[in-house]
């Protein structure tokens, strides 16, 4: 007997848990009545342009359907019957097409077994509309990978021992069959392209992200300096170094200038590229090791953990989703009140969990996104509105009307479209108050900086033409878009939208949409009810 997930179980005989990797068949699912999103990450321009009447057909691969099957076994994960986690959907738009799903040759294209491309790799769709604090994903706190090495004198030594012990974490369950995260792991192997960040990048790269600025700061094409003038100032010890001496001293004068060049040099020159430890160094080439650095650092969750399969969500700067985790410390009545509203099992209400829910509508078709950086605080902030206003739906209290109409709602009234409908519109009304101004919106728009496709300048450009934006923004600073090639191996057209105080307001509208749900899971008792109760 042993416990798992806070629950006693049987030891469950090692064969039963090893996979046996058939390929698992879903038919193509198609998505009716979606609207072609403007969101960067989703579809491709070609399908952004399509009419409404067209049609989006999701199809997992087999192994996108093994791993969220030995996530649900293995990990307890809960997953909403409203997602899916497929590769980039097709969109069939000749009107005789929309009802038949996608050619064979797409389909042999698609479930191809590896995807060579961020653009290639499976993402979790919404099949249909879900409204915001609906839970989407939950997976128990212990299934959640941590890094605790011992403390390190060095802080770059200490964050590349997290780093390595996640490697380490992730290399043991891959290769071991019957362990919990095996299946997981196995995907990430299977289904994963590591990004061109930290181990893969070279000074020169960097080099790059910092020309940008000094090309921008005077008014010159972006990349520039690269063939012509001399180095940045923060980039030209660093150059002078590598062309002359290569000194110890020499190196770290240069490398105090930025955090990322330290990063880089005290992973490529301090460690030469290998592991710390011996565990690794007996297991991992160099490259499977820069490999799986690579793969840990873009998929990490703050500085030290990894969370299987809620990583599978990409960035956007204007997300659709928010999630929370509990710990043992903090699990208390309301932590117990979402696992209930989540889904969890009895036996296990009582453990923490990681909860991945809706912070706003989304729509049939549209990508679930997460934001990976917060914006500083102020940073979107209009002068002049700060606190923002309540949102409207927030200002008074409901009436008693709007309980009971709650309750008739979760019986089936037909109402709840409507009310779906206006709760929408009270958050754009409230996004729109914190961000509306034309003029400081154009200058929004131009300050997008020039890395990434054309093609996504322009559609997140438009995304975010109705947002105020007062300042310069911190991914068209040298520090902030290197720091984001080190880490996620891209940089966001925009820096993230929501500060701290924004996400509170949004917290306040999902947490009264959780309200309405606990309204109609609980109904307040009738009058009748209450009159025979007080009779009795
Ligand atoms: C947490 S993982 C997200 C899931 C990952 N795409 C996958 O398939 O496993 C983060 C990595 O995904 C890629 N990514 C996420 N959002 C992106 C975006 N908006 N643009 C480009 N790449 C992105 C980057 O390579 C990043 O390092």
């Amino acid at each position: 007997m042993r416990r798992r997930w806070g629950v006693v179980e049987e030891e469950t005989p090692r064969s039963a848990t090893v996979r046996t990797h058939e390929p698992v068949e879903l038919p193509w699912t198609p998505v009716r009545g979606w609207t072609p999103p403007l969101s960067s990450t989703f579809a491709t321009p070609q399908q952004q342009k399509q009419p409404s009447t067209s049609t989006l057909w999701l199809r997992p691969r087999g192994q996108d359907v093994a791993v969220v099957q030995s996530a649900i076994r293995d990990l307890k994960l809960l997953v909403s019957p409203l997602l899916l986690l497929a590769p980039p959907p097709y969109v069939s738009t000749q009107a005789r097409e929309t009802s038949l799903p996608p050619p064979a040759a797409v389909e042999q294209q698609q479930q191809r077994r590896r995807p060579t491309s961020y653009e290639e790799c499976s993402r979790w769709y919404a099949t249909q509309p879900i409204p915001a604090g609906m839970f989407l994903l939950s997976i128990p706190t212990e299934a959640v990978l941590f890094a605790n090495p011992p403390p390190a004198s060095d802080p770059l030594l200490g964050y590349f021992m997290q780093v390595e012990e996640l490697v380490a974490q992730l290399v043991d369950a891959a290769a071991t069959g019957g362990t919990a995260h095996h299946g997981y792991a196995s995907y990430l192997c299977d289904s994963v392209v590591p990004c061109r960040n930290l181990p893969f990048l070279t000074p020169a790269d960097l080099q790059k992200e910092f020309s940008r600025e000094a090309a921008a700061a005077s008014g010159g094409e972006a990349g520039s300096h690269l063939s012509s003038g001399p180095p940045p100032p923060l980039l030209r010890g660093l150059a002078e170094n590598r062309g002359q001496d290569e000194s110890d001293s020499n190196r770290e004068a240069s490398a105090s200038d930025s955090p990322a060049i330290s990063l880089l040099s005290f992973f490529h020159d301090d460690m030469s590229g290998e592991p710390l430890s011996d565990y690794l160094r007996a297991r991992l080439s160099k490259a499977e090791y820069a490999w799986w650095v690579s793969l840990v650092l873009s998929h990490r969750a703050g500085s030290s953990s990894l969370l299987p399969m809620l990583d599978k969500l990409n960035h956007s700067p204007i997300p659709n989703c928010y999630y929370t985790m509990a710990t043992e410390e903090t699990v208390c009545g309301l932590d117990v009140m979402d696992n209930l509203l989540a889904g969890v099992p009895e036996e296990l209400l009582y453990q923490p969990y990681v909860h991945l829910f809706a912070m706003r509508d989304i729509k049939a078709g549209e990508e679930l996104t997460l934001c990976y950086a917060s914006a500083a605080e102020g940073v979107y902030r209009p002068a002049g509105v700060h606190p923002p206003p309540r949102p409207a739906s927030l200002r008074t209290p409901p009436p008693p009307e709007f309980l009971r109409s709650t309750v008739e709602n979760s019986s089936g009234s037909g109402e709840d479209t409507q009310r779906a409908a206006q709760s929408t519109e009270n958050v754009s009304d409230f996004m729109e108050s914190l961000f509306s101004s034309a003029a400081v919106a154009a200058a929004a728009t131009a300050t997008v900086p020039a890395i990434g496709s054309a093609a996504d300048r322009t559609d997140v450009s438009r995304e975010l033409r109705h947002l105020q934006h007062p300042g310069r923004q911190e991914v068209s600073t040298a520090e902030g878009s290197a720091s984001w090639r080190l880490q996620w191996g891209f940089v966001p057209p925009c820096d993230a939208v929501y500060s701290a105080k924004d996400l509170v307001e949004m917290a306040a509208l999902v947490a009264e949409r959780r309200v309405d749900t606990r309204a109609a899971l609980f109904p307040p008792p009738s009058h009748s009810s209450l009159a025979a109760a007080a009779h009795s």
